[in-house]
């Protein structure tokens, strides 16, 4: 018998941050994420507001119920035949049951497909060390979790840069609806993510052992900016001016954190004459929180306030092409674990990022825990 193209995994498994679904989750989902962190209590309260003005529910979870979907259509529609599996971090369905259920239904590997596509601590260690604590607990009650390969990080893959340039194509489309062809091509691309600690941003793709520098998570995200911008300059003739800003900043204020903030940027961008911005929310997967509140609220109200016309693309969602990455990545990584050397394809100045990761990666700033998908 030859083996399957997806040999030797038994399932996908969606791995994602989790979210409140009603006002009496916020808390304890709050609780969940800032466990041993230095978050003050003012910053919590606030984030807290930000759910509750949505009804207590975050986006996150539908829109991973909605990518599951589209996964397994698209693992269907290509005769891939896998089970999709779901576990987060912070809220229901949380991994270490669903890594139990796999047990249970007879899954020895499975390809995990993280809903973040760079390196750092947030998107990269954190995810491994929640894989290593999830085994243990399994471990301890004498249940034998699957084996579990965390697919390469995606920033630069194809269907990930695909979905994020379709994206402010139409956004620059409707920019122009709004405001006219030559204000919408004076506009600046403003690509914005999550703001890290300056710390994380350090040690992000990091490894002493390997002589590798760290700064990853901004200098990934710089690339697939690049890239996108142009990508808009091949289809439109034009090169915008872009940027890479941050939102969403927490901690303590005395602890440095990646700047400039995007409300701040817009100010100044308005300051300086800039006629319209789209506003490009790369660092995000789908519609969280942080896109809905921070940028689609508060970042929109400062521009308005600005009297700066502003467009935020969409976020990659549930976009074919990046429905597909999840696919691809899963038959790569099968084909490396099959011994075999795959196409391994990547757009941008950066090349394909690691199967594994190197050790010391994404260093955890208070101090090593057990992780998994590493060499350390
Ligand atoms: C890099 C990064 C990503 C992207 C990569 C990835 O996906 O991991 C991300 C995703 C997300 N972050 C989320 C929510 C929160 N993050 C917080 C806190 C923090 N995030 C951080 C970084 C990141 N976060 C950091 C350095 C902190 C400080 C505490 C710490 O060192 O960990 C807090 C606490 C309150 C606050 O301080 O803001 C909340 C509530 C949600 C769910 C949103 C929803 O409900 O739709 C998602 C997808
Ligand atoms: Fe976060």
């Amino acid at each position: 018998m030859t083996a399957t193209p997806w040999a030797p995994y038994d399932a996908l498994l969606l791995v994602s941050f989790g979210g409140p679904e009603k006002p009496e989750d916020v808390v304890p989902f709050l609780q969940n994420v800032t466990a041993g962190k230095n978050i003050p209590v003012e910053r919590l309260e606030e984030v807290g507001e930000h759910y509750y003005g949505f009804g207590g529910k975050s986006p996150i979870n539908d829109q991973n119920r909605a990518l599951i979907a589209a996964l397994e259509q698209d693992l269907a529609a290509n005769g891939v035949d896998l089970p999709v599996y779901w576990g987060n971090r912070n809220w229901d369905p949380y991994l270490t049951d669903t890594l139990r259920q796999m047990a249970a239904d007879g899954v020895t590997r499975v390809a995990c497909w993280v809903t973040s596509a760079y390196s750092s601590y947030s998107g990269c260690r954190q995810y491994r060390e929640n894989f290593a604590d999830a085994v243990a607990e399994l471990a301890a009650e004498g249940v034998q979790a699957p084996q579990l390969d965390r697919l390469r990080h995606y920033f630069n893959h194809p269907g990930f840069v695909a979905a994020n340039l379709d994206a402010t194509a139409d956004a620059l489309r409707t920019l122009e609806d709004e405001v006219g062809a030559e204000k919408a091509s004076a506009a600046r691309l403003v690509f914005v993510t999550h703001s890290i600690p300056d710390a994380m941003e350090d040690a992000s793709g990091a490894s002493a052992a390997e002589g590798l520098p760290g700064g990853a998570y901004t200098r990934q995200h710089r690339d697939l900016a690049a890239t996108i911008v142009a990508g808009i300059a091949e289809r439109t003739g034009t090169t915008h001016d872009h940027d890479l800003v941050f939102c969403s900043r927490s901690g303590p204020p005395q602890v440095p954190w990646l700047e400039p903030d995007v409300n701040d940027h817009l100010t100044a961008l308005a300051g300086e004459g800039v006629p319209a911005v789209v506003l490009i929310p790369i660092g995000f997967v789908s519609d969280h929180m942080e896109v809905i509140y921070d940028l689609d609220t508060e970042a929109a109200a400062t521009a308005e306030g600005l009297g700066l016309p502003f467009v935020r693309a969409a976020t990659a969602g549930t976009h074919p092409a990046f429905v597909q990455v999840a696919r691809e990545l899963l038959l790569e990584r099968a084909a490396a674990e099959r011994g075999e050397s795959p196409v391994r394809p990547a757009v941008g100045d950066l090349p394909p990022s690691w199967d594994v990761c190197p050790p010391g990666c994404c260093a955890n700033l208070r101090g090593p825990r057990p992780a998994l998908c590493g060499r350390d």
